[in-house]
């Protein structure tokens, strides 16, 4: 744990079930190697991973079983970690590569910009040599424009102790609207039916092992891969690892095809076992399948030391590796030399993504538009002239705690460096009317809704995921009036605390950690303010300003619309940057110490 990381408590656990193969699966770990320092539940870091998996594997050899380590992409972008570097990724990369990892591929962050698809090509790939799979990924060099795979398309290996046979893949879901040039992306519908793709599914392993940046409930996985490699392999199990999505989740595809994603930002390790008939006789050719029962379970660890001492059997005392110390150090280095301790202000409350509904003033989006917006979206030779400012809900990606909001804080709720543009003096109707579109996609193209705001990521995806309304029991106590706090379990130590509590296509009991829930509230895809247009007297004509990132939503509006406007008609809107804007904000306005 990082020094000034806060302990966790002792909450009830369940055990993880081991199998003939385990596998423990990080994903969007977006650079939050130093843990949650104040959040209890996740207040681990890589370090304590990496001790962590030291043990796993131990445990593993000592048992006569397999365990291999995976990780989904998005490794990138969104905390300070990586980006409060010059260049982003000093650190991270090494601090990174400290884990051993044995299936790894990219993620869509490591695509949005030029310099973290170098970083991928440069340091994770070489980092990782054979167990960096990328599937669908090219590299594209940026003087030469030569094109090559970022890293083989896929692997086989045997497992150390049981000698499984496996064949491994690393997909990317189809992003292919943002990506920068110096990447290639390839639908996996296009992949599919390539030569060594259809090879690849014919090389007759135990165990398919599909690891992919891609939703455990999105086609490319649950219908492109699965049906393509089931058509050709009817008995062999299949294990899909996937991520993207920010939320834990499980399904089954089928009796013999688990799919698995592990949540977001470092909260949890994904464990998941398989058990039964899994390794086939050399002979005959080809070799059939005993189509005994295979048994699979998932787990959703917290990542904190209590949980990794109790799935270790180990103690305060006996737990940390050499290793393990060593990596905890390097991050402990690097937050200081990137000083991410450093106070901005002093936040006067929490604001929450989803646990306050949109209009509350606890919500982050209410609190964006109602006080933010007007004031980071500023050029000084339009100041006077009215404007309607949009930005999409996917620009904030953490809650803000009460209290100190540090350089960390700043990167995590908000690691994006877009700029604004403008369409100036456009009709004020046709730049409601373009808001009023995008905020109500699903009305406007009721047939290509869902799917096109995913496609282009206008919120983030975990709020396109999830979209009832769900209330805590504890929000809903409060809201009638009654008290209520954290639960005591009666003739025990531990207390109930709020976290995950994760329902899953495989049930209630994919949670390591025994939670009480939080309440859940969808945000919208953006918000909008205006500035300088009176509700009576509303101009003619007024400054449409939005975020750079939503350049390509805004045309793709007009195009829906049959508009004239074009990218011709989009020009920048000072130089104001959206995380620069935020931090002199909150200089300004939180600057009294706490
Ligand atoms: O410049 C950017 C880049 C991304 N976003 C938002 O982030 C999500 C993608 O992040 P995931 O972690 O893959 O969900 C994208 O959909 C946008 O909402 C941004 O606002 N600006």
């Amino acid at each position: 744990m990082q020094p000034s990381a806060v302990m966790p408590e002792q909450q009830p656990l369940r055990n993880l079930d081991w199998g003939k193969l385990n596998f423990l699966q990080t994903t969007d770990t977006h650079g939050w190697l130093g843990g949650h320092l104040t959040e209890p539940s996740y207040s681990a870091d890589w370090g304590d991973y990496v001790s962590f998996a030291q043990h796993m594997r131990r445990m593993a050899d000592e048992k006569g079983v397999d365990l291999l380590l995976v990780d989904a992409g998005d490794r990138v972008e969104g905390n300070g970690l990586y980006d409060s570097s010059t260049p982003k990724g000093l650190y991270l990369y090494d601090i990174y590569r400290q884990q051993d990892i044995d299936i790894i591929c990219p993620g869509n962050h490591e695509l949005y910009k030029g310099y973290a698809v170098d970083g991928e090509h440069d340091h994770t790939v070489p980092n990782y040599q054979n167990n960096y799979i990328a599937s669908n990924v090219d590299y594209v060099n940026s003087t030469t424009r030569v094109r090559e795979p970022l890293a083989p398309r896929y692997r086989k290996f045997k497992t150390k102790n049981q000698g499984i046979e496996v064949v491994a893949f690393g997909f990317l879901f189809n992003f292919r609207e943002a990506n920068i040039t110096n990447s290639l992306v390839q639908t996996v519908e296009d992949t599919v039916k390539e030569e060594w793709f259809q090879q690849a599914i014919r090389e007759d392993p135990d165990v398919f092992v599909v690891n992919g940046h891609v939703g455990v409930e999105m086609s490319e996985f649950n219908n492109t891969l699965y049906r393509a490699i089931r058509d050709v392999n009817p008995e062999t199990p299949i294990v899909f690892l996937g991520g993207h999505v920010h939320v834990r989740n499980a399904t089954m595809y089928d009796e013999r095809a688990i799919a698995v994603a592990s949540g977001r930002y470092f909260e949890t390790i994904g464990w998941v076992s398989m058990d039964g008939p899994l390794k086939r006789e050399k002979t005959p050719s080809p070799r059939p399948h005993d189509t005994g029962k295979i048994t699979f379970s998932r787990r959703y660890i917290d990542t904190n030391v209590l949980g990794f001492y109790h799935h270790t059997g180990l103690t305060k005392e006996t737990f940390d590796t050499e290793r393990g110390k060593n990596t905890t150090a390097m991050i402990t280095a690097a937050r200081e030399a990137m000083d991410l301790e450093e106070f901005f202000g002093c936040a006067p409350q929490s604001y929450w993504m989803t646990r306050y509904p949109y209009g509350d003033k606890n919500n982050i989006y209410t609190f964006l538009e109602q006080e933010l917006l007007a004031e980071i979206a500023v050029f000084k030779e339009r100041v006077d002239v009215p404007r309607l400012v949009l930005i999409n809900t996917g620009a904030l990606r953490f809650d803000i705690f009460e209290g100190r909001f540090t350089r960390d804080s700043m990167v995590n709720m908000c690691p994006f460096t877009n700029g604004w543009v403008y369409i100036p003096d456009m009709p004020y109707a046709d730049a409601k009317h373009v808001a009023d579109v995008l905020l109500h996609w699903e009305d406007w193209f009721p047939d290509q809704s869902r799917q096109y705001l995913m496609l282009l990521g206008i919120p983030t995806c975990e709020l396109n995921a999830r979209r009832e309304t769900f209330i805590a029991p504890r929000d809903a106590m409060k809201l009638s009036g009654r008290a209520a706090g954290q639960v005591q379990l009666s003739g025990s130590d531990y207390k109930i605390l709020p976290g995950h509590t994760t329902v899953d296509g495989m049930g209630s009991d994919g949670d390591d950690t025994i939670h009480e829930t939080y309440s859940y509230y969808t945000p919208p895809s953006v918000v909008t303010t205006e500035v300088g247009i009176q509700e009576r007297e509303t101009p003619e004509k007024v400054d449409f300003v939005f975020i750079s990132f939503m350049k390509k939503h805004v045309l793709s509006v007009f195009k829906n619309l049959n508009s004239t406007y074009g990218e011709d008609d989009m020009k920048d809107y000072g130089e104001y940057k959206l995380d620069g804007g935020i931090y002199d904000w909150v200089r300004m306005h939180w600057s009294q110490d706490c």
